[in-house]
């Protein structure tokens, strides 16, 4: 579904966003996970076809996103982090005019467009002026637009920044029951487990994993999380992962629990949780 080959972005500043990035997935769906600046939007936009690399590749289901483009916006819908509704138009109407705008006819895109809107739970507000919306109403509409796009890949950038927790089940149980082909990136570690086959953990513009959740936890299946309670630290360190056998001596004073997709993203970024 998705190749990258030395992928590079240096800005006009000489900041390098992503540093000879290589991975191939052939997930339906992936995660993109990484801290602040990690360069995940970087990746999505070059992804997108609104950015071009310094260096190296990318292929989304074997077309190029610079040589194909054109063929590349065809099959692919994206929505961008800082996306904001046209206030005064309503959620039908934003709809309307994208999937017309994507080649659907008048009564195609009506059809299509209420039956994502109640399946998103953006019904009741159907005839609403963006303005007269909550954030996450807001938000609601992009994914709405991309997951009525009938695309062959979304790509999703953050897409349930701002979502109550409610909204955000609603938003996933759509995203999930869709056919389409999903890459997002996400600060939600709980969110890419929900959603994605695999995940691509990026770090300071680099690659520093990828894998399906469950591969990348095997590996450390015999570390457990510690947790000092209070001022109580492990070594130095407030949080430490320390092999099974060793956490008998923490149980009682300390919280001991297995390691999950967060606790890996803290290991393979090689921060320490002073940090
Ligand atoms: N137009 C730009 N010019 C110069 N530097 C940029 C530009 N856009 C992003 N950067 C820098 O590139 C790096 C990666 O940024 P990017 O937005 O891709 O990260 P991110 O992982 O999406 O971060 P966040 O989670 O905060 O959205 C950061 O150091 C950022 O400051």
């Amino acid at each position: 579904m998705l190749k990258t080959v030395n992928l590079t972005k240096r800005y006009n500043d000489g900041t390098t966003a992503l540093d000879h990035v290589s991975f191939s997935t052939n997930a339906k769906s992936i995660s993109i996970l990484g801290r602040n600046g990690a360069g995940k939007t970087t990746l999505t936009r070059i992804l997108s076809t609104q950015l071009l690399p310094t260096e190296g590749t990318a292929l989304i289901e074997g077309y190029d996103v610079v040589k194909d483009a054109k063929k590349v916006r065809k099959i692919i819908a994206s929505i961008p982090q800082e996306a904001h509704p046209v206030g005064f138009a309503t959620p039908l109407e934003h709809l309307l005019m994208y999937l017309t705008a994507r080649g659907f006819s008048l009564s195609e895109a009506s059809q299509i467009a209420r039956k994502t809107l109640k399946e998103i739970g953006l019904w009741e507000v159907k005839d609403k002026p963006s303005d007269l919306l909550s954030g996450g109403m807001k938000r609601k509409i992009f994914v709405a637009m991309a997951l009525a796009s009938s695309a062959e890949v979304i790509l999703l950038d953050e897409p349930t920044v701002g979502l109550d927790p409610y909204s955000r089940t609603e938003v996933w149980s759509v995203l999930k029951e869709s056919d389409v082909k999903l890459v997002l990136t996400t600060h939600y570690m709980e969110e890419a487990e929900e959603l994605s086959d695999e995940v691509v953990l990026l770090h300071k513009g680099k690659l520093i994993a990828k894998g399906s959740v469950k591969e990348l936890l095997s590996k450390f299946e015999n570390k457990v999380r510690v947790e000092g309670i209070g001022d109580l630290l492990v070594g130095k360190l407030r949080i430490s992962y320390v092999d099974r056998e060793e956490a008998v001596k923490y149980l009682g004073k300390y919280i001991v629990r297995p390691i999950t997709l967060e606790d890996l993203f803290i290991i393979y970024s090689g921060e320490t949780l002073e940090d």
